[in-house]
């Protein structure tokens, strides 16, 4: 069934492509280019091999995958935190030569200053960004209205609860208004029902705000919920072995039976990728010269 889905949808996509995407996706501009991307860290093992990924503007990538597989590092590279070992990776053409004001980086943690209040975090980072100060206040507030924490703008961090944690750190994300934002597991922490009410919200922001969106996840669901594509990555060495246009209509269900035959489907293909449960890790993983939590905090169809 979900081979006849996927062969449908392929041929809609042949004669009116334009039907299955979302308006804002600029399909001939690629926004985000890599290039036979290749990363080795000092201890040797290769995390990144021959990764091939063009990303169109306004697009919502979904990089999926089995642990160890390279996923945050390759975000790290688009976010340049991490300068890969070969290939390139280039943004609206330009060679990634380091972090820039143009791509922002969004972690499980929301990462907020404990001493300033909702709106005190989103001006403090408009601050450094160059916002006049009187233009500060009433973006901030904008912001904060389209992630649903009015009332809570005068409020500090440790009296959210964990997903207004993440809502207030989104809209600091959108506020500062990169082109392309780079996620990792961003939801990873909360709890179910947070977790799929975060998705509506990220969904329903990305729709009207048409940002590049790069989104690391472990979760197939989520990744079926949000991305108009999904990149599937294996381990040892990290590479692309799948990369899968999502032509579901938006905005997405969980309970939708389509969205869930084709996470199985998907499931299936990452079981044949990852090989028996014995296989995997069949020694200790060398240790990490450096953990992704000991980077900066704050402050997205292979070979097209
Ligand atoms: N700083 C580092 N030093 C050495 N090895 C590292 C470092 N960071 C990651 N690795 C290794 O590189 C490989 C890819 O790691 P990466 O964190 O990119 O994968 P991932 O798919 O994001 O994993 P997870 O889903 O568990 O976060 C793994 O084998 C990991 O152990």
């Amino acid at each position: 069934m979900v081979r006849r889905l996927f062969e449908r949808l392929r041929g809609l996509r042949q004669v009116a492509p334009h039907l299955l995407r979302p308006a804002h996706v600029n399909a001939d501009r690629a926004k985000i280019s890599v290039a036979q991307l290749g990363h080795h860290y000092a201890n040797k093992v290769v995390a990144l091999k021959d990764v091939n990924l063009n990303v169109r503007s306004g697009e919502f990538v979904c990089l999926l995958g089995p642990s160890g597989c390279g996923k945050s590092t390759l975000l790290y590279a688009l976010a340049g935190h991490v300068v890969p070992t070969g290939g390139s990776v280039a943004i609206d053409g330009k060679p990634i030569q380091g972090p820039g004001p143009d791509r922002l980086l969004m972690f499980q943690e929301a990462a907020l200053f404990p001493w300033l209040t909702v709106r005190g975090n989103i001006t403090f980072a408009l601050g450094a960004r160059g916002v006049p100060r009187n233009e500060r206040r009433e973006r901030a507030d904008t912001f904060i209205q389209r992630v649903r924490l009015e009332g809570f703008a005068d409020t500090l961090p440790h009296q959210l609860s964990g997903g207004m944690k993440m809502r207030a750190s989104l809209a600091r994300a959108l506020a500062v208004d990169p082109t392309v934002m780079l996620m990792d597991e961003p939801f990873g922490a909360l709890d179910a029902q947070t977790r799929v009410h975060m998705q509506e919200l990220l969904q329903s922001i990305w729709m009207r705000a048409g940002k590049t969106v790069v989104f690391v996840t472990h979760d197939v669901q989520e990744a079926l919920m949000l991305g108009t594509r999904v990149v599937l990555m294996a381990p040892r060495p990290g590479r692309v072995v799948e990369d899968l246009e999502i032509h579901l209509p938006m905005p997405r269900s969980l309970e939708d039976p389509s969205l869930d035959a084709m996470a199985r489907d998907i499931r299936h293909r990452l079981r044949a990728v990852e090989g028996p449960l014995e296989n995997q890790h069949p020694e200790p993983l060398p240790r990490r010269t450096q953990t992704p939590s000991s980077l900066p905090r704050p402050s997205i169809v292979t070979g097209r």
